[in-house]
């Protein structure tokens, strides 16, 4: 077996799928977090993020990053989907492969979309940024909910007959976005009921229950 070593924050962030698929699959890999005793995100935490990065040896200066037997890759998704085919969880051929990467895709823009409210500390201008992104996510929703039902009415998961790194990144990125939107999460997926109940699929799985269960928890 590889050794694996993956280097983010202590955030679930960008990093929570690829941790997601290590449960899942029950995999050893070692969760680097760097700078765990101080709050994310926070100044203190980005000048430290700043005094050190140069000496991370990051390919584009970001993170995450996995290390597998000491060679390295960076970008989520990439390291995501690397993953998802090493432990079986990609899709059964090219057709689900694309699909599962399109709907992962879908995913990260939906939630990019999300960021200036969810990084806006001015709160009149957070509430306006919240108001449009909601909005927004209405159309994305939808969009969500149609992909979910062509592929046998939707009581399943986006792709095939099994979980894939896309149903993954789908209920890593809901969660998320739940926290960021406070009393809003209650409603946020109401009209979309085949969709919140994906999530809770996934999350029902055994052996990710168990890691949201004993993950440390953090804000982000
Ligand atoms: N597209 C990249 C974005 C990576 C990214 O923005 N990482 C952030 C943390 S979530 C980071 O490293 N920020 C610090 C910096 O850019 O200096 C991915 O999905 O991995």
């Amino acid at each position: 077996m590889p050794k694996y070593r993956l280097v983010y924050f202590n955030a679930r962030g960008r990093a929570e799928t690829p941790r997601i698929l290590f449960a899942l699959a029950g995999e050893e890999y070692e969760d680097v977090r760097l700078f765990p005793d101080l709050p994310w995100p926070s100044q203190e935490g980005k000048d430290k993020w700043l005094e050190t990065k140069s000496e991370l040896g990051l390919p584009f200066g970001q993170v995450p990053v996995l290390d597998v037997d000491g060679k390295r890759l960076c970008q989520s998704n990439v390291i995501a989907k690397y993953l998802a085919r090493q432990f079986g969880y990609a899709g059964k051929g090219d057709w689900e492969e694309a699909r599962a990467e399109m709907i992962s895709a879908c995913v990260y823009d939906a939630f990019e979309k999300g960021r200036p409210c969810f990084m806006e500390q001015d709160p009149i201008k957070k509430a306006e940024l919240l108001e449009k992104f909601l909005k927004d996510s209405k159309e994305m929703m939808d969009n969500f909910r149609q992909i979910l039902e062509e592929n046998d009415g939707g009581s399943g998961f986006f792709v095939g007959d099994g979980i894939t790194w896309a149903d993954i990144n789908f209920a890593v990125r809901i969660d998320q976005i739940f926290d960021r939107i406070g009393e809003n999460a209650d409603t946020f997926l109401k009209d979309w009921p085949k969709l919140l109940a994906l999530k809770q699929r996934v999350e029902k799985y055994p052996k990710i229950a168990e890691w949201i269960e004993k993950r440390p928890k953090t804000t982000w």
